[in-house]
């Protein structure tokens, strides 16, 4: 059991989502105590977000009730529940776009002097609170000029200084650094000390452990275990209650020979990067690594196309690359999977199996090959064990892991010779992790070459044959073979940092 014993804030009682003929939630019961941290597990799909909904009084239920210190607030709508104290930072984004990134964090409580808008208080307020989150955000900037993951950024400080009673945090660290995650929990106990509760979502077992006091799990719309400890369990028998097996972690061999060179970039300049020499061999996996704004994440994009180029070369397989057309990753043999899924990556009314093929449509006598749409349907369905109602479902109605599936197979169903991923495993629940790692493995034995990025460390070390690590546009340190660790990586970045990205 639990370390702290407040009685019940929060209870639900048989609440229950269906979905046309898709059940997101069966009628569940949970308690969440005061002054508790308390983890939600589960797969992907399994109804966490929906539940989390539910509870902030954004999604209508379709059976049960929600008691809130002893209240039933079911009837409460989100505005209602907010004046509660009941606050939840859902897995997007939420800030007004063109607010400033301070009338963002002041808002809805602007500082006036004579009547009028205090901009200097309300710039010096904001700056405060993105101090204490270790943020150096232009604050007069609109706040939808951020990029994805800043405006994600954002919001967290936007939910957390709310000072609610219950804080939800939908998978809060997707897309934060090391040193920002450990700011976050910081900023978590804090709260938490002073009398908060919270619920926390993550896919991520250690976060679990370090946080939460106790958590419910979810399978597939069901509640398998309530108020366990995570602390008295190990990270294998979390995942194993998650997933309702045992979990083996995939680890890449890296005893092998490299392959012929199958990437090879020149003295390439671009935004945010300059003067770069890399190559990828067939069947090699190189992870960049670097703090924000170092290159390593300016060069996954200029080779996507999605950051002007301004000189160098690109071969592959010896073939100069059409610079002005590498947008068109199926002529250039590039695929790029983005970091933000909602924003770029195109998850939208398409239905499942429509989505797998966008823009690669496979065609038999001009046109649309539709057993050949399901077939690679049925393919990335078995493989990355997609849980959806079926392929014509919209991905918009998809679960945040599930949608990052889709997206997967869609690069992957356009055969490249080079994959570059940038997150491949956002949200993603641990069995599918490991799935997705054996995939992209097996694909490098066939000639794939991968550029990975990726915040969590432990998944490059075990995936990547080689490390760049980049700091101040330039690569600043290679890592090969056993020099391939954690601390290394870390270390390899700059004299003070803690964080990969
Ligand atoms: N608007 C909708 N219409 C139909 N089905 C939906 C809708 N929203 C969610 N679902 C379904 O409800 C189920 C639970 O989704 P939910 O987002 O709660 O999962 P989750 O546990 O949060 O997953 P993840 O870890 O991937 O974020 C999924 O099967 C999903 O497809």
């Amino acid at each position: 059991m639990t370390g702290k014993s407040g009685g019940a804030l929060l209870e639900i009682r048989g609440l229950s989502k269906i979905y046309g003929r898709s059940t997101a939630l069966e009628p569940t019961d949970i308690t969440v105590r005061e002054g508790s941290v308390h983890g939600f597990l589960g797969k992907n799909g399994a109804g966490k977000s929906t539940l989390v909904g539910m509870i902030a009084g954004s999604i209508q239920p379709t059976s049960g009730s929600v008691l809130f210190r002893g209240e039933d607030i079911t009837a409460l709508n989100l505005a209602q529940r907010r004046k509660l104290g009941i606050n939840l930072l859902g897995q997007h984004a939420e800030v007004v776009p063109m607010l400033s990134v301070a009338e963002n964090l002041v808002m809805p409580d602007y500082p006036t002097r004579h009547g009028l808008l205090d901009r200097t208080e309300m710039r010096s307020r904001a700056s405060a609170l993105l101090h204490k989150y270790s943020l150096d955000f232009d604050v007069d900037l609109p706040a939808g000029a951020l990029p994805v993951p800043d405006q994600r950024r954002l919001s967290i400080v936007r939910t957390l200084m709310d000072d609610g009673a219950l804080t939800m945090l939908d998978e809060p660290t997707t897309a934060l650094s090391q040193s920002e995650r450990d700011a976050l929990f910081e900023w978590i106990r804090e709260l938490n000390a002073a009398g908060q509760t919270f619920v926390f979502i993550s896919h991520f077992n250690n976060e679990i452990q370090n946080i939460c006091d106790e958590c419910s799990v979810l399978r597939d719309g069901r509640l398998v275990s309530r108020d366990a400890d995570p602390r008295s369990m190990t990270s294998a028998e979390i995942s194993e209650v998650v997933t309702g097996a045992a979990v083996k972690e995939f680890v890449r061999d890296r005893d092998r020979e490299p392959g012929p060179v199958r990437v090879e970039i020149n003295d390439l300049t671009a935004d945010g990067v300059e003067g770069i020499d890399l190559t990828v061999g067939r069947g090699e996996i190189v992870g960049l690594a670097g703090l924000p704004q170092s290159g390593a994440q300016e060069l996954a994009r200029a080779l996507a196309g999605l950051k002007a180029i301004r000189s160098g070369t690109i071969r592959i397989d010896g073939e100069p690359v059409d610079l002005r057309r590498l947008r068109e990753s199926r002529r250039s043999g590039i695929a790029y999977l983005t970091n933000d899924r909602i924003g770029e990556g195109v998850v939208g009314p398409f239905s499942v199996k429509e989505s797998i093929h966008l823009g690669n449509w496979p065609l038999r006598g001009g046109l649309v090959d539709s057993r050949a749409v399901m077939n690679t349907y049925r393919r990335y369905h078995d493989r990355l064990s997609f849980r959806v109602s079926g392929p014509d479902q919209p991905a918009e109605e998809l679960s945040g892991g599930n949608q990052q599936k889709v997206l997967l197979g869609r690069l992957l169903a356009l055969q490249p010779k080079l994959l570059i991923l940038d997150e491949p495993t956002l949200g993603v629940d641990v069995a599918t992790k490991e799935e997705v790692h054996r995939l992209i493995d097996e694909l490098t034995g066939q000639g794939l070459a991968v550029i990975l990025l990726a915040y969590d460390t432990d998944e490059m070390v075990r995936m990547v044959d080689r490390v760049v690590a980049f700091q101040d546009g330039r690569v600043a340190h290679e890592l090969t073979g056993s020099a391939i660790t954690v601390d290394n990586i870390l270390g390899s970045l700059s004299h003070d940092s803690k964080s990969v990205r």
